[in-house]
């Protein structure tokens, strides 16, 4: 049933993203919105070539859909969030946001006070506050991730609570680029971010316009030194309190609908899980008699069809197989796709070569790695981590995917060998650290990962470089 639906929905997406007038594809999102599932098959193909008029009766559904709060999957979905530095203006941005998309029937209205107070939410084992706000423009539909504070944002991108496809980054008009508005711009570009909009808040406070000016241009300077498209990201100034208060239009409402625009138009929609290489970490390994090995485990990213090429990687040398059967709750499938939890049947391999931890990925699309570059998030003890700091050449248990491994951890070493930083590491701290690991696995740049002692979680991690 639900293997169907993916299938239905699959190419026309596609169709959508290629068409090439502008109009025909918000008039196409628009009716695939109002419809039902099948309905939108039958229509795709017409929808996606011309403009669609839409009846008023069902014009009205995406605003009831928000009212009932039913979430209908007939948008490309996108993770974005605010990030800047403190008091820039990001909450009052988001309630803003919500605000200006609620009088257009794509969000309901979420206040300050209500995104500020969000509550603690356990996450992967760390305490972590997070708002997460959902709303749609005619093209998408977002959710958003606003934080209380500045450690909370450090946590949530390292972790991948804060989940981000795209970000706005929020910038007060009074104070120009800040050390957090530099922090947060390195931390999206580690984890990944491709796009970002800038949003210069507090356009109301300032008296001359020639500082606008300068922020715009500073942050150009800014996002192309981290690697950013500097000269052609969005910059929209306005002011988010004037939107949220209704003051001066051309300030508030206008800037955010252009804000809006800008995301819709520049953070690409992610490519999906569906589209991507195959990988399937693996759980269990069993050994069928007369049939041969199967392992278990479930599909991370790709598809993939029986007879097709596998390799497994990790724990010694790569090697090939091939994928001679695929079962799923007890019954044989031709093909298996990301979130599948399958059995893979493999061809002439022995049970001893295989581990949990190893990945089995299409050829040539990961590599295993010994050697990484990380960037670390400690848990205070309050969190459950550890009650006091660590030094150099600590050993902690490291677990990605499947697997579970021994790092050594150690500060990045100066050009004799030395321990340039000479320090201990607090709980709390956010640092870079040499991650080495006593056996090779199949590691990505990107990739997110805890640290654990005595059965605890003592830290998150994210790969920020591979060295060996
Ligand atoms: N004048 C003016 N003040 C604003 C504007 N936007 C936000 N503020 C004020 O700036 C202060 C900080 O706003 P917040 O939205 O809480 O800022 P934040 O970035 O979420 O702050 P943290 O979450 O603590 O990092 C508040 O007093 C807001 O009322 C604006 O457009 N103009
Ligand atoms: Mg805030």
């Amino acid at each position: 049933m639900l293997r169907s639906a993916v299938r239905i929905t699959a190419a026309p997406a596609k169709q959508i993203m290629q068409s090439s007038s502008r109009t025909a594809v918000i008039s196409s999102v628009r009716s695939i919105s109002s419809l039902s599932r099948p309905a939108v098959a039958r229509n795709m193909r017409v929808a996606s070539m011309r403009p669609v008029v839409i009846p008023s009766a069902v014009r009205g559904m995406g605003v009831r859909s928000y009212a009932d709060n039913v979430y209908t999957r007939s948008k490309p979905h996108l993770n974005v969030g605010t990030i800047g530095h403190v008091d820039h203006g990001k909450t009052t941005l988001t309630a803003a946001i919500t605000k200006v998309l609620a009088e257009a029937g794509g969000a309901k209205f979420r206040d300050y006070s209500d995104i500020d107070k969000a509550p603690e939410e356990k996450a992967r084992g760390i305490t972590i506050s997070t708002a997460h706000v959902e709303y749609e423009t005619a093209n998408r539909h977002y959710a958003h991730v606003d934080c209380p504070g500045h450690a909370d944002y450090i946590k949530n991108m390292i972790s991948g609570a804060a989940q981000m496809d795209g970000a706005i980054i929020v910038v007060s008009a009074t104070d120009g680029q800040m050390p957090q508005t530099r922090e947060h711009l390195l931390l999206a570009k580690q984890v990944g971010i491709k796009k970002l909009v800038v949003f210069i808040n507090k356009a109301d406070a300032i008296d001359d316009a020639e500082m606008l000016e300068l922020v715009d241009m500073e942050m150009r300077e800014l996002l192309t030194t981290y690697g950013f498209d500097g000269d052609n990201t969005p910059i929209v100034s306005g002011s988010a309190l004037c939107a949220l208060e209704g003051k001066q239009p051309e300030l508030g409402l206008e800037a955010i609908k252009k804000l809006m625009a800008a995301v819709d138009e520049w953070i690409p929609t992610p490519e999906r899980d569906l589209d991507k290489p195959f990988l399937m970490p693996v759980e269990d390994i069993f050994s069928i008699a007369g049939r041969g090995t199967v392992v278990t485990g479930r599909v991370e990213r790709g598809q993939i069809t029986k007879g097709q090429e596998l390799e497994v990687i990790g724990f010694g040398a790569p090697f090939k197989t091939t994928l001679t059967g695929i079962e799923m709750f007890h019954k044989q499938l031709e093909q298996g796709q990301a979130g599948d939890n399958m059995g893979a049947l493999l061809r002439g391999v022995k049970r001893e070569t295989l581990h949990r931890g190893q990945v089995l990925a299409a050829p040539g699309t990961i590599k295993a790695h010994k050697k990484f570059m990380a960037s670390l998030y400690i848990l205070t003890k309050d969190e459950g981590g550890r009650h006091t700091p660590f030094s150099d050449n600590y050993r902690p248990q490291m677990f990605v995917r499947t697997c579970d491994v021994t790092a050594i951890l150690t500060h990045p070493r100066g050009p004799n060998g030395e321990d340039p930083e000479n320090m201990m590491v607090m709980p709390g701290d956010n640092i870079t650290m040499q991650c080495e690991l006593l056996a090779e696995i199949a590691i990505e740049k990107g990739m997110r990962f805890t640290i654990r002692e005595g059965g605890r979680t003592v830290g998150t991690g994210l790969v920020t470089e591979l060295i060996e």
